[in-house]
This record gives structure tokens, C-alpha cells and sequence, in this order.
């Protein structure tokens, strides 16, 4: 099988890379597997430069072709936050469920019809002496006022996907990859740089 490493810490990010990847035949492993203590910082104050910061210290540090991964939620009536800062929305500690309650709370009393909102991802190609690229994906979706669903990560239980009547944490791993972001930013890579992919091993 063919192994393609994804430069992230995030157990949720690589499920979704296994549901997108596996059926081109790829075995996903992540900095978990490779880097353990490999923690890149997040200085940047777009997607756009995280995952390039991402995918260049890894590769770099592991001298491999890799994937990098920032994304993140914007809800428009919040002016497009939580926006880079998703993870850590409610601050210290990563925390899925503080950062939805977040959410949840700010956009109390705000009306169905104005709790739009999308996820937005940009991936980074970075490989040993080649120009670093980037593809982004984005998904249009509503925020909840309470979770449904027990699959996927972050969000998901709270963004409604309209056109399947469903939120993103009620789909399968492959349903949520046919529709989503990280779905979309990967089909991008894979019809702009159609080699890159088959010459991973
Ligand atoms: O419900 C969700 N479904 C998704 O599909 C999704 N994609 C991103 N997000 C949110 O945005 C943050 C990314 O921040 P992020 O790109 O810095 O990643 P991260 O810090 O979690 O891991 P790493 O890849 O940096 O190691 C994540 O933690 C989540 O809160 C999502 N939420
Ligand atoms: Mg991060």
C-alpha cells in the first residue's frame, strides 16, 4: 500500500483523510505516527499561511513530501469567526465541546435564517526542493442550536448541511468526504497536481 503523510496532530482531520484517501488505495499516517512531538506554531492570520508553515517544518524536518491541513469554521453572523483561531476558539485548552458551547452561546437568539456559515480548508503540498502549493475547499452549511450526531470532529455536530438535511456529524466518514471542505481542497490538489498523488509511496 502506498503511505502519504498528513502534517497534523488532529485524530479527527486524519479520519477524514482515511475515508478520502484509502480508496486511491493510500494507508494515511499523521504526526502521530512519524513526529510525535512535532508542534508547529500557528502564527499566521490566514489558513493559507498556517498550512504552508505546516507543510514546510515537516517536511523539512523530515526531508518527505507532505500534506498540511488548516481549516476552520466562519459564521457569518460572527463575523466570520472563529475563523484561523477554530481550534482554540473558547481558549486554553483544545476543547471541542467549549468551543461549540461558544458558538452556541454567541449566536443566541440570532434567527435561522442568519446562522450561515461555512468551513473553509486550505492544504499545502511542501516536498523536498519544490515551490510549496496550496489548494483550499470551502462547505456552506447553518449553525445548529443543539448537536445531533455522533461522527466527525470539531463542529460538525452543530453545521447543518442543507442540501442533504443532515449536520456534518450525522454523515459517514465517505458522505462527509463527498461534501466537505477538506473534501473539496483535496479534489482540487488531485485535478491540479494529477502526478503528485501517484507518485507518493
Ligand atoms: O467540525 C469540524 N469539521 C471539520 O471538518 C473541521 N475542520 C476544521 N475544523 C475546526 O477548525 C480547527 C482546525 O484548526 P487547525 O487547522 O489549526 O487544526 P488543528 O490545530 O486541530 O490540528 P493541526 O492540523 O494543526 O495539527 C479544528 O480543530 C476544528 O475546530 C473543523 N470542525
Ligand atoms: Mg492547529
Amino acid at each position: 500500500m502506498k503511505r502519504i503523510v498528513i502534517a497534523t496532530q488532529n485524530k479527527g482531520k486524519a479520519k477524514d483523510f482515511e475515508a478520502l484517501l484509502a480508496p486511491l488505495g493510500y494507508e494515511v499516517l499523521t504526526l502521530l505516527d512519524v513526529a510525535q512531538d512535532m508542534d508547529v506554531e500557528e502564527t499566521g492570520v490566514t489558513f493559507e499561511e498556517n498550512a504552508i508553515l505546516k507543510a514546510e517544518a515537516v517536511s523539512k524536518e523530515l526531508n518527505i513530501p507532505v500534506i498540511s491541513d488548516d481549516s476552520g469554521l466562519e459564521v457569518d453572523a460572527l463575523n466570520g469567526e472563529p475563523g484561523v483561531y477554530s481550534a482554540r476558539y473558547a481558549g486554553g485548552e483544545k476543547s471541542d465541546n467549549a468551543n461549540i458551547d461558544k458558538v452556541l452561546e454567541k449566536l443566541t437568539g440570532v434567527a435561522d435564517n442568519e446562522r450561515t456559515a461555512r468551513f473553509r480548508c486550505v492544504l499545502a503540498v511542501a516536498a523536498p526542493g519544490q515551490q510549496t502549493q496550496t489548494f483550499s475547499g470551502s462547505c456552506e452549511g447553518r449553525i445548529l442550536d443543539t448537536r445531533r450526531g455522533e461522527n466527525g470532529f470539531g463542529y460538525d455536530p452543530i453545521f447543518y448541511v442543507p442540501s442533504l438535511e443532515k449536520a456534518m456529524a450525522e454523515l459517514l466518514p465517505h458522505e462527509k468526504a463527498a461534501i466537505s471542505h477538506r473534501g473539496n481542497a483535496l479534489r482540487e490538489l488531485k485535478q491540479s497536481m494529477p502526478n503528485w498523488l501517484s507518485e507518493q509511496n
